[in-house]
C-alpha cells in the first residue's frame, strides 16, 4: 500500500498540502492531540468518509483498518447506507469511521446535518483521480459548505485517490487542478478560511496494482458464456436451464480467455425449437485504455457475430416475443424413430430426471423446405462442442442430416425442442457402392447421459441397413467420446451376431466376423476387429492366467503390426544407406522400448474396453 505525497504547498495561500505516511496510524488521525481536539462529547471521535460512488471510500477503510488485500476490494459491493466502524487499536487510539454511501443526499430530510457533522472531528472526502472529477468537486463544495456551517472546527481532508493509475505528470496536474478549483469555488461561496488538506492516495503500489488489476480483467471464456434453449420466458431467469460450452478456443483463441471485462456474462440463447437466437453481454467493469498503456478490451460481440447467421437478436424482449412462433414449429424431414425415458412416470420437474420424456428422431436433406436456414442456426453449436469443427458445404447434395427433438407437452398440445444432431456424407466406395461417413455428431449438454447418443447412432445405422448399396459406415476424426459411444453401440449390436459368440471369440478374429459385421450392421473391418477385442475381453476369464495371457498376446500382436512394418522398412533402408545415413534417417526404438510401448498401449485399450463393458452390463 502506498500513500503518495506532495511535500510542499505550491498552490496558493489558505491550503495546506499535508504529508501522509504509509502507516495510517502515524498520520493525521493518530496521536492524542488530534483525538482530544476533535473529540466527540457523545462518544468516540468520529471521522466521516464521503465522496462519490465507487471513489474508493470503503476500500480505503477496509485496507487500512481491516487488512483487506487491495485486490479483494475489486469485489466490494456498493455501500447503500451509512456503515459505522469502531476502530480501537489501543486504549489511546479509539475512534469511529462512518462510511457514507456515494449517493448520499444532503437535501434529504432524513439527513441530519446537525447530528452528523456536529460531533465530527474530521471529514475525509475521496475523489477518484482516474475519473472525471467535476461532479466530485461539486459534491465536495456542497459537503464542505454544509458541514462547515454546522461545525466550524471540522477538519477537511481531501484524498485524491486511485493515483496508481496515473503518470507522475498526471498526478501533479490532478492535484493542482483539484486544489485550485476547490479553492475558487469555496471562495465564491464566501468561505475564505476553510482549510482543506490534500493527499494523493492509493491502496495499491503501482506495479503490483497494474499486474493484479490486469489479471482481474482476464476471464475464462468458457465460464463467461451461458447457453440456453428457451421454452418459456421464465427460463431466462432460471439458472437450471443454463449450460456451458465445452470449448471456446475456436472463437476466443487457444487460451480460451477474454481480456478487458470484470464479471462478464455472455448470453447466447436459442428458442428451443426454431432456434431463433439472442446474443447479449453484460459486465460490471470494462478496462480503461488510459490506465493500461492503451490496452483495449476484446471485442466479444465482434468475435461471435460473424459466426451467427443473420437474424440473431440483441434485444432480449424481441427474442422472447419470438417464443410465440414455437408452437407452429415442426421438425424437418422424415420421422425415423421415437425414444422414451422414464416411461409411465409423470412428475413434471424441469430437469425431470424422473419424468417421462419422449424423443423423436428425424432425417432430412438440405432440400427440405426452410431447412437451409435452420441448419445455419443449428451448426453454430458445433463451435462450442466439436473440436476443429468446420461448417459444411450444404450445397453438396450428398449430405444427410439427422436430428433429435424432445416432444414435450405445452398448453394442452405439444412442442419440439432440439436435443442434438448429426451429419453424414455419402462417399462413393469403389466400384459402385456408397460408404456413408458420420461427420458431425452432437447431443447438447442438457440431453446428455440419457441414451440419446446411442439412439441417434442406431437410427443412423438403421437408416442404411436395408440398402444393399451401402458398403459400410465410417466416422470422420472420431473424438474420444464418440469412440466410446460407437464402441458401446457396435458391441451391443454385434453381440447378437452368431459369429461373435463366446466360443468363436475365443478362437480369434476371423473373416466371418468381418463379413457378418459388414453385411448385418454396416460395420467396417477395422471397427469389427475392435468390437471383437471388446467382446473377447468380456468372454475372457481374467482369473485364468493362460486365458488372459492369450487375450493380451492377441491384442498386442495387432498393436505390433506398425512396428513390424517399421522393421521391414528398416531392412530396406539398411540396403540403400550407409550406417551414418541410416542413423540420421531413423531413430529406431530398442526392443525393450518397443515392448514397453506395446504394454502401455495395451493397458490404455484395456481400460477403454472395460468402460464399454461396464456400460453394456448396465444396460442389459
Ligand atoms: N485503481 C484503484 N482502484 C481502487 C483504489 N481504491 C479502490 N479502488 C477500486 O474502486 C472501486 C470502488 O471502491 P469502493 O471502495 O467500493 O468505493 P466506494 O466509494 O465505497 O463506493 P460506494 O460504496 O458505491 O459509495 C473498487 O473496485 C476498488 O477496487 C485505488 O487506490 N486504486
Amino acid at each position: 500500500m502506498s500513500y503518495e505525497q506532495e511535500e510542499e504547498d505550491h498552490y496558493g495561500p489558505g491550503y495546506e498540502v499535508g504529508s501522509y505516511t504509509k502507516d495510517y496510524n502515524d498520520g493525521p488521525y493518530d496521536g492524542e492531540n488530534d483525538l482530544n481536539l476533535n473529540s466527540n462529547p457523545e462518544g468516540k471521535p468520529r471521522i466521516l468518509l464521503m465522496g462519490l460512488r465507487r471513489s474508493g471510500k470503503s476500500s480505503i477503510q477496509k485496507v487500512v483498518f481491516h487488512k483487506m488485500s487491495p485486490n479483494e476490494t475489486l469485489f466490494l459491493e456498493s455501500t447503500n447506507k451509512i456503515v459505522k466502524d469502531e476502530i480501537s487499536n489501543s486504549s489511546f487510539v479509539q475512534f469511529q469511521i462512518w462510511d457514507f454511501p456515494g449517493q448520499v443526499d444532503f437535501f434529504d430530510p432524513n439527513f441530519d446535518c446537525e447530528m452528523i457533522f456536529g460531533g465530527c472531528g474530521a471529514l475525509v472526502f475521496v475523489i477518484d483521480a482516474q475519473d472525471d472529477y467535476i461532479d466530485a468537486l461539486m459534491k465536495l463544495n456542497l459537503t464542505v459548505t454544509r458541514a462547515y456551517k454546522v461545525n466550524p472546527n471540522i477538519r477537511f481532508e481531501v484524498f485524491i485517490h486511485k493515483v496508481d493509475g496515473l503518470s507522475d505528470d498526471h498526478k501533479i496536474e490532478a492535484q493542482r487542478d483539484i486544489h485550485q478549483r476547490a479553492n475558487d469555488e469555496l471562495m465564491e461561496e464566501g468561505f475564505d478560511s476553510v482549510n482543506l488538506s490534500f493527499y494523493l492516495t492509493s491502496i495499491y503500489d503501482h506495479s503490483s496494482y497494474k499486474k493484479n488489476v490486469l489479471q482481474s480483467f482476464i476471464i475464462d471464456s468458457n465460464e463467461a458464456l451461458d447457453f440456453k434453449l428457451v421454452r418459456e420466458p421464465s427460463d431466462v431467469d432460471n439458472d437450471e436451464t443454463t449450460f456451458k460450452p465445452e470449448m471456446s478456443h475456436q472463437i476466443f483463441g487457444e487460451n480460451e480467455s477474454i481480456f478487458g471485462y470484470q464479471n462478464l456474462k455472455i448470453s447466447l440463447y436459442y428458442t428451443a425449437g426454431k432456434l431463433n437466437t439472442y446474443l447479449g453481454m453484460n459486465y460490471s467493469k470494462k478496462v480503461d485504455p488510459k490506465q493500461f498503456e492503451g490496452a483495449t478490451a476484446d471485442d466479444v460481440m465482434g468475435a461471435i457475430t460473424p459466426k451467427l447467421p443473420p437474424g440473431y437478436m440483441t434485444n432480449l424482449d424481441d427474442f422472447l416475443v419470438t417464443l410465440n412462433k414455437e408452437q407452429s414449429f415442426k421438425p424437418p424431414g422424415e420421422l425415423l424413430s421415437t425414444y422414451s425415458i422414464n416411461k409411465g412416470t409423470n412428475t413434471t420437474d424441469y430437469k425431470g430426471s424422473a419424468a417421462e420424456k419422449n424423443f423423436e428422431l428425424y432425417s432430412c436433406t438440405i432440400e427440405e423446405p426452410s431447412f437451409r436456414s435452420y441448419h445455419e442456426r443449428l451448426q453454430t453449436f458445433l463451435l462450442w462442442y466439436v473440436d476443429a469443427a468446420s461448417f459444411i458445404d450444404v450445397d453438396d447434395d450428398r449430405w444427410r442430416f439427422y436430428l433429435i427433438f424432445e416432444k414435450y407437452p405445452c398448453d394442452g398440445s405439444h412442442r419440439y425442442a432440439l436435443c442434438g444432431y448429426a451429419t453424414v456424407y455419402l462417399y462413393f466406395a469403389y466400384p459402385n457402392k456408397t460408404r456413408p461417413r458420420i461427420s458431425q455428431f452432437l447431443v447438447l449438454p442438457p440431453f446428455q447421459r440419457v441414451g440419446l447418443g446411442a439412439e441417434l447412432l442406431n437410427t443412423i445405422y438403421r437408416s442404411f441397413l436395408k440398402d444393399s448399396n451401402i458398403l459400410d459406415i465410417t466416422v470422420e476424426d472420431p473424438s474420444e467420446e464418440f469412440t466410446r459411444l460407437r464402441d458401446f453401440v457396435d458391441a451391443q449390436n454385434s453381440k447378437k451376431l452368431s459369429s461373435y459368440s463366446k466360443e468363436k471369440l475365443q478362437q480369434g478374429f476371423n473373416a466371418e466376423m468381418v463379413e457378418d459385421a459388414q453385411r448385418e450392421l454396416k460395420i467396417n473391418k477395422k471397427q469389427a476387429r475392435r468390437v471383437y477385442e471388446i467382446l473377447r475381453f468380456e468372454a475372457t476369464n481374467l482369473a485364468d492366467v493362460e486365458e488372459y495371457r492369450a487375450y493380451r498376446l492377441d491384442v498386442k500382436r495387432r498393436l505390433n503390426i506398425p512396428y513390424q512394418k517399421e522393421a521391414s522398412d528398416y531392412k530396406k533402408l539398411q540396403k540403400a544407406l550407409n550406417a551414418e545415413e541410416l542413423r540420421s534417417t531413423l531413430s529406431t526404438s530398442t526392443k525393450e522400448q518397443r515392448i514397453e510401448n506395446l504394454d502401455k498401449q495395451y493397458q490404455m485399450l484395456e481400460n477403454e474396453y472395460r468402460h464399454t463393458l461396464e456400460r453394456l452390463a448396465a444396460t442389459k
